[in-house]
């Protein structure tokens, strides 16, 4: 190892040697020479590196604006992509557009020269139209002349009209005078068929002896056969004449056709005052309101309804009314309003008589009428109050007195008339005597029982002392004694036309009773009041 070291360090040395040999034979310009050269070469080097560096970041900005370029191109590529297809979608459209417009312009073109044929056609319909509204214009004018004509005609005629409606009220009264200004008819009620009646189809072998003779319907007749004193048997045959008589199965209407002329003579300015008399259940109420049908209603309701009726026509005649209603109850001499609010019997009425005829009642509900069918809601409320207070006092009504007062005026600025009537239509208190009524011994059916009869036979009281005095005569007439008469007293009187209307039941247990009735009834009706006298005023001009 050593050998090769030793050798190896040897031929190193010759390379030396070798070497320094040719350093040493190099000349020193060659050196410099060579040395210039390589500081040249190197500075070439230098610029060539600084060149190319230059160019690397020329071209690495080129390279980078470039991409920028080729970037924003690209995206404006997209865009103009998108808009074409934009465009394009567009030009669909339009298209679509630009058909339909030129189909809608063919099809209106052909509606226009349609329009323009029709135009042509009314243009021609048109003069004719104007030819004809000349010819007719012609005819309105001859028209018009007809017309003036006929106003002047109707005119006269209405002028006629008047005159002749005066003289029919005229002619009206003097028939009501001829007839009497007090009447009175009679009904009979039927038996009846419901239920809460059957005891009278029980015992209609027991069916009073009533007849009618007669073809006229103003007798009635009813017989008694009692056991004599040898043990025969006697019957008693009581006849009785009245103005009208109905027998049972008479309507309600057959009744106020009778009626019906006294309930108008109020719209001619007279006071009318029809009583419903007769005992117990025997038909007053029925007769006076009547059923909840067209056909059972009653004189109340149908009056009212005529004096619509009779007032629209005369409406025609120049005549204007107004109409309202009170409706009152005297129970035990003590005045209630049936239309008022509050308990019964605890308010204070007092009767007044004005200068002018008219009687007022203090603080009482009086409603005014417009229709007829207001009446019906009126008698609900009124006999909705009496049905309150009769669960109290029980069967109320039938111990009562009622009062419905209709108060017409009218007036008329064509004639210069004007008038006031009033229309009375009184449900009174059951007839029947003390013992019947079995009231005897129950101290509240006592003192009702002796009020209706005070009232009653202060009405029959009036009714004789009206009927015995002569006109001149006529200075006391007790009306003050009750006050029913009280407050009747100018429907009771000359001034007034009066109708009582008789109920009587057809069973042979209410014989007596219908006796006493009939006695009464006819006492009433042998009075003559006097001539009724018409309220009226002239209407200053
Ligand atoms: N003409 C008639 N036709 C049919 N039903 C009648 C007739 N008259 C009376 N009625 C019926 O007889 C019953 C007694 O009549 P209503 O109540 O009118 O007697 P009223 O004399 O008023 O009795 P009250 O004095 O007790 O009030 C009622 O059920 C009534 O509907």
């Amino acid at each position: 190892m050593l050998e090769a070291l030793t050798t190896e360090l040897v031929s190193s040395r010759a390379d030396m040697a070798a070497l320094k040999a040719f350093k040493d034979q190099l000349s020193v310009d060659q050196l410099t020479t060579i040395r210039q050269v390589e500081v040249d070469v190197g500075r070439q080097h230098h610029a060539s590196t600084a060149e190319l560096d230059s160019l690397r970041s020329a071209h690495d900005r080129a390279r980078s604006d470039w991409e920028i370029e080729r970037m924003k191109h690209k995206r404006e590529l997209l865009e103009l992509r998108e808009d074409l297809h934009l465009a394009r979608d567009d030009l669909g459209r339009e298209r679509e557009t630009s058909a339909a417009l030129k189909k809608a312009m063919v099809e209106q073109a052909n509606q226009h020269l349609t329009l323009e044929t029709q135009v042509a056609a009314l243009r021609a319909q048109g003069h004719g139209l104007q030819e004809e509204i000349r010819a007719r214009e012609s005819r309105v004018s001859e028209y018009e002349m007809m017309l003036e004509q006929a106003k002047k005609v109707i005119q006269e005629r209405e002028q006629e009209l008047r005159e002749a409606e005066g003289l029919r009220r005229k002619l009206h009264n003097t028939v009501m005078e001829l007839k009497g200004n007090i009447r009175v008819f009679c009904r009979v009620r039927p038996i009846l068929p419901d239920k809460r009646a059957a005891h009278e189809r029980q015992n209609e072998e027991t069916m009073a002896m009533i007849g009618f003779p007669g073809k006229e319907s103003k007798e009635i007749v009813l017989s008694q056969s009692s056991e004599t004193a040898t043990g025969g048997s006697r019957e008693a045959v009581m006849p009785f004449s009245f103005d009208r008589v109905f027998q049972p199965q008479a309507s309600q209407a057959e009744v106020f056709e009778e009626i019906s002329q006294l309930a108008q003579s109020c719209t001619d300015g007279y006071n009318v005052c029809i009583f419903g008399y007769g005992q117990t259940s025997s038909g007053k109420t029925y007769t006076m309101e009547g059923g909840t049908s067209d056909s059972a209603a009653g004189m109340i309701p149908r009056a009212v309804k005529q004096i619509f009726e009779v007032t629209e026509e005369l409406a025609s005649k120049g005549w204007t009314y107004k109409m309202e209603g009170q409706f009152l109850e005297i129970y035990n001499e003590t005045i209630n309003d049936l239309l008022g609010v509050g308990e019964l019997d605890k308010k204070k009425h007092e009767i007044k008589h004005e200068k002018n005829g008219r009687t007022t009642v203090t603080d009482v509900v009086i409603l005014p009428l417009e229709s007829a069918s207001q009446v019906r809601n009126l008698l609900m409320r009124a006999q909705s109050r009496r049905t309150v207070h009769a669960t109290l006092m029980n069967e109320r009504s039938s111990r009562s007195h009622s009062v419905f007062t209709l108060r017409v005026s009218g007036n008329n600025p064509l004639t210069g008339e004007s008038c006031e009537g009033c229309l009375n239509l009184v449900d009174l208190a059951g007839s029947e005597r003390l013992a019947t009524s079995g009231a005897a011994n129950d101290k509240d059916r006592l003192k009702e029982t002796q009020a209706i009869n005070k009232s009653l036979s202060a009405l029959g009281d009036v009714i004789a002392a009206l009927g015995e005095k002569s006109a001149a005569e006529k200075g006391h007439v007790p009306y003050r004694n009750s006050k029913l008469t009280y407050l009747l007293q100018n429907s009771l009187s000359g001034n007034s036309k009066t109708l009582m209307v008789l109920n009587l039941s057809p069973l042979a247990a209410h014989l007596n009773e219908s006796l006493c009735s009939l006695r009464f009834a006819t006492k009433v009706n042998n009075t003559q009041i006097g001539t009724a006298r018409k309220q009226q005023a002239r209407i200053s001009a």
